[in-house]
């Protein structure tokens, strides 16, 4: 298998056809539409604006129905836009995220696939042009400061022909929501997203959870409490800072199950209120 580092490129050249991967022609023998009286006629020209091939079933005499079912397929495929997909995945820091996107997207190259990933560019732990697990698994990346700028640097031919979109650190795109939806169910994308979908303080993060209902699938990962070694579900910030966007890795964060959580927010408090106080005392005796 190629690995992810030497991938000859995040965009490969297959083509990609508007419509045929998309539209799965499945029509039934009562599944079709397009009688020659109801081509015509605007009233159905303005219903199948609005509904698919599969609301509205019409059926015809059995000897008009194979060529009147390809004809109606056609029909609906030029009035359907292509179908796309949103997957995401979802939990703490450390958890696996970043390298189950990029193994899908791996895996989507190597089948032929045109993919591009994205990538915030708040996070330069790692250069701007890669993405990088905590592992160290590489794949080259756009960074850009919002998700609506990428067509345009990238370049509208370009996308048209994409694929796959993979996006990381979704946290961090406040656009999110309309770049997911318009790329899937308009550009007829696939959308791999990655994030954290709560903060240091369990709080929602960004947009993420609000993609949830533009699904397809949700992947919850989990790491490993760094204190007990069972199951981690949360991100403990070990130091204290309070704003909720702070770039870092395992020098600022560890991931924790709930127990430890709890446990290590009231120490990391602790500790702040102790070094608050020996602040004060320092400062009314010198003053
Ligand atoms: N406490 C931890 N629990 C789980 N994985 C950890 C931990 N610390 C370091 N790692 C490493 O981080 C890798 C996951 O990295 P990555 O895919 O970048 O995660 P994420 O994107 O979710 O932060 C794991 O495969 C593991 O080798
Ligand atoms: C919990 C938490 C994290 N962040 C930052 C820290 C990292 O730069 C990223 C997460 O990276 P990963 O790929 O998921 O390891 O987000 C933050 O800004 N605020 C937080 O509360």
């Amino acid at each position: 298998m190629l690995p992810i580092s030497k991938m000859k490129s995040f965009v490969s050249s297959s083509s990609f056809s508007t419509l045929s991967p998309y539209f799965p022609i499945t029509a039934s023998p009562t599944l079709s539409l397009a009688s020659k009286s109801t081509q015509c006629n605007p009233i159905f020209t303005h219903l199948s604006n609005f509904f698919s091939l599969k609301t509205l079933r019409v059926s015809l005499p059995r000897n008009q129905g194979f060529s009147n079912q390809k004809r109606s397929a056609q029909i609906v495929a030029s009035l359907s836009p292509p179908s796309g997909e949103v997957h995401v995945i979802v939990g703490p820091m450390f958890a696996g995220k970043t390298t189950s996107l990029l193994r899908r997207i791996q895996s989507e190259s190597i089948n032929g696939r045109s993919v591009a990933v994205i990538k915030s560019n708040k996070d330069t732990r790692y250069g701007l042009d890669s993405i990088v697990t905590h592992d160290g698994m590489k794949l080259p990346c756009w960074a850009l400061p919002n998700l609506s700028s990428f067509k345009q640097k990238f370049g509208e031919g370009a996308y048209d022909k994409l694929d796959v979109i993979g996006i990381d650190e979704a946290q961090f795109f406040d656009d999110l929501y309309d770049f997911c939806r318009e790329a899937a169910d308009m550009d007829g994308k696939t959308v791999i997203v990655a994030g954290l979908d709560g903060d240091y303080l369990r709080r929602s993060f960004g947009s993420v959870l609000d993609i949830i209902p533009l699904a397809d699938s949700v992947t919850k990962l989990t790491a490993r409490c760094e204190i007990c070694g069972n199951r981690a579900f949360f991100t403990l910030r070990k130091t204290e800072e309070k704003e909720t966007e702070l770039i870092g890795g395992a020098d600022m964060y560890m991931p924790v199950c709930r127990q430890h959580y709890v446990s290590g927010q009231v120490v990391i408090e602790t500790a702040r209120t102790v070094v608050e106080e020996a602040h004060k005392v320092e400062f009314t005796t010198t003053a």
